[in-house]
């Protein structure tokens, strides 16, 4: 038995409860009530605090009480009512979702951190948590976006590790959090590749046996070319984070799993479709149509298997933006329902920029496109292959206001 003779258990801090977030914190809520043998019963929820006033049509707006009328905490109006009514408005969270406001509390003891943030933030609450995680925590990163600066491109999944000194893995998929939080089917895929000592299998010859071993970036040196960290052994009276206990943190009935190894793949398939989306909510917000859509998921599909290949080397899977949901499957998701696509089309038909869109209808809510656009196309400059990628560098010439969505056609074709 994978778990013989582990006492302790697994406690997991959810950092972020957006959207996907507060979905996120729902069904490993569920799924650690049924893994009783593995996981603390409580799951954490760090909420970034904001006042907020219950809206008239919400089933928790009652006219005649004062408080209905006041703006309130939002992580103690989570914890009255389960429910996070900004961000998941009509969805019951299980009462074993205990949302903190205070960041370095929410993740004491915590041995699971599992990262749900906008990737603008990443970096600043990394920073915030440095010295206050358990040494040897394991994440999980549900963040889409790249982390790029003069020192080049980093997956968010490594900026975490890098940050916090610990093994981050990556979940990422055709995942619209509004339908898994009302458990409507889908798959998603989990990149979890961490050093054999935490699987407790026989040590594979060559293997590094002590209780430390260097933390690398997956797949490449990092950014700076150093190895930054030493990652720390999980004690043996936790339950082995093999890929089966992993899987329980995740799995439900209505959400799918499917485990690899490939964290490059799944990270930058998460990050890459959202420049896509934009093209596909440009093209249609001009009343082109579904073909048009298809020629720019077909063309960003392209350039996200060259892009993996360019910058991360052998340690990109073709197959895995083929083959996993974290690929294909999320550029057409995110181009028929994502809110980059929607967000990009009605900028288009109302003629007005992506970001008034985004201030005025998503509530809060952030797009991760429209900075990965600025991002990818900083670093492609940087490389001086912008020429390489015209999708998705027509795209941040878009949003710059040098060209018009109806240029799309012209500027992927090939030259
Ligand atoms: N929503 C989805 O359908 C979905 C699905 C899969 C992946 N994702 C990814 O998950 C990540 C998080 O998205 P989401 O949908 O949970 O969030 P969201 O866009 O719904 O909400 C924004 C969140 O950012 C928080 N925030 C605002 N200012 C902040 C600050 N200064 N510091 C820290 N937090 C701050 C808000 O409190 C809120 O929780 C993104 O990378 C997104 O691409 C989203
Ligand atoms: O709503 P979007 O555009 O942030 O996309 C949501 C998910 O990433 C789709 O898989």
């Amino acid at each position: 038995m994978a778990t013989l003779g582990a006492q302790k258990k697994h406690k997991v801090t959810i950092v972020g409860s957006g959207n996907w977030g507060t979905t996120m914190s729902k069904l490993v809520a569920e799924n650690v009530k049924e893994n009783q043998a593995l996981f603390d019963q409580t799951v954490q929820m760090w909420v970034f605090e904001e006042d907020v006033t219950i809206p008239k049509e919400s089933r928790h707006y009652d006219p005649g009480s004062e408080t209905s009328n006041k703006p309130q905490k939002l992580s103690q109006l989570i914890n009255t009512v389960h429910e996070n009514i900004k961000y998941l408005p009509g969805i019951t969270l299980p009462s074993n979702v205990v949302a903190n406001p205070d960041l370095v509390d929410s993740v004491k003891g915590s041995t699971i951190l599992i990262f749900v943030l906008p990737h603008q933030f990443i970096p600043r609450v990394c920073d915030q948590l440095a010295g206050h995680i358990v040494p040897f925590a394991r994440a999980i990163c549900c963040t889409k976006g790249v982390d790029v600066s003069e020192k080049g491109i980093r997956l968010m999944s490594e900026a975490i590790g890098m940050r916090l000194g610990i093994y981050c893995g990556a979940l990422s998929g055709a995942n619209i959090a509004s339908e898994i939080a009302q458990e409507k089917y889908s798959e998603t895929t989990v990149a979890y590749d961490p050093p054999p000592m935490d699987s407790r299998a026989p040590t594979p010859k060559g293997s590094p046996t002590s209780s430390t071993v260097d933390l690398i970036s997956p797949g490449k040196p990092s950014a700076d070319g150093k190895r930054t960290a030493q990652l720390k052994a999980l004690p043996s009276d936790y339950p082995p984070l093999s890929h089966d206990n992993v899987k329980k943190l995740f799995h439900r009935p209505y959400f799918h799993v499917r485990i690899v190894d490939d964290v490059v793949g799944v990270s930058l398939g998460g990050a890459l479709k959202n420049i896509i989306a934009l093209a596909a909510g440009f093209v249609d917000g001009l009343g082109w149509g579904d073909n048009a859509k298809a020629a720019v998921m077909r063309v960003g599909i392209l350039e996200m298997v060259k892009f993996g290949k360019a910058f991360f080397g052998d340690s990109s899977h073709t197959s895995t933006f083929t083959e996993e949901s974290c690929g294909v499957a999320d550029v057409i998701t995110s181009c028929m329902g994502g809110r980059n696509f929607k967000c990009a089309k009605k900028a288009v038909a109302e003629g007005l920029s992506i970001n008034e869109i985004e201030q005025r209808d998503l509530n809060g809510q952030k797009l991760q496109g429209t900075s990965t656009a600025y991002e990818v196309n900083a670093f492609l400059k940087s490389k001086g292959v912008e020429k390489d990628y015209p999708l998705f560098t027509v795209v941040y010439n878009i949003l710059e206001g040098k060209l018009k969505p109806e240029d799309i056609p012209d500027q992927i074709e090939p030259k």
